[in-house]
């Protein structure tokens, strides 16, 4: 997986099909995503439950590109070997998920995958000062996590361009999750994020069935972001 910092969508299966996860992968890849977005929950850091690692190396035969697993889950530690097995390209930890935010980045890489950054509303971007050296990606949560089809957090912009500034030419993805759709898709890409996350914003409209609607809201965003 190389870095690069054009614009890249990353639909998110938690708007999917569960009963048909295969496909859906298949299906948004084939109509334009660039990375598949997969949102693991506990029901205890965020107050829902979605699925584990089995899933992850279920959906990973049908994404030929980067799988990119966001982890809602704490402890994180004891998972982290689990879901680089299960085929993640990237695995982002949330900062508030534990007070050993470094050894978990340093766990993440040691399992060979990339290591993510994510960022609650209410955590300021100086959380990740320290950890620069260790990350790939940061994560702005631009709703509270836990579900998708919320609104965007508009006080996140001003987080986003902090981060900008604060990674400067480092070789660090930012990533924007949650409330993303084509009017707030331009105010986070503007100010420095290359990586839009979108659930309910992609998947409204279509189905495994009719995926050509799935093409047309990644079309959206991104033209909204190139206008
Ligand atoms: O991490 C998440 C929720 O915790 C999801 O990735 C996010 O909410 C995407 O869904 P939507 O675009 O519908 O907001
Ligand atoms: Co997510």
């Amino acid at each position: 997986m190389s870095f690069d910092r054009s614009l890249k969508i990353a639909p998110s299966i938690l708007s999917a099909d569960f009963a048909n996860f295969g496909m859906e992968c298949a299906a948004i890849e084939a109509q334009g995503a660039d990375w598949v977005h997969v949102d693991v929950m506990d029901g205890h850091f965020v107050p829902n439950i979605t699925f584990g690692p089995a899933t992850c190396a279920a959906i990973r035969p049908h994404i030929k590109g980067v799988m990119d697993v966001h982890l809602m889950i704490a402890p994180v530690d004891p998972y982290i070997d689990a879901f680089a097995q299960a085929g993640a390209d990237v695995i982002t930890a949330h900062v508030e998920a534990g007070p050993h935010i470094h050894r978990t980045l340093q766990a993440i890489r040691g399992a060979g995958a990339k290591a993510g950054v994510a960022l609650n509303p209410g955590t300021p971007a100086s959380a990740v000062e320290y950890l620069l050296d260790m990350v790939d990606l940061v994560c702005v949560m631009t709703v509270n996590p836990g579900f998708g089809g919320q609104k965007f957090i508009h006080s996140q912009v001003e987080k986003v361009r902090q981060l900008r500034a604060m990674i400067g030419d480092r070789p660090i993805h930012i990533e924007i999750d949650g409330g993303v759709d084509p009017t707030t898709a331009p105010l986070v890409a503007a100010a420095g994020a290359d990586v839009l996350v979108a659930g309910s914003a992609v998947f409204r409209g279509g189905s495994v069935t009719n995926p050509a609607p799935y093409g047309e809201n990644i079309r959206a965003i991104r033209n909204a972001c190139a206008g």
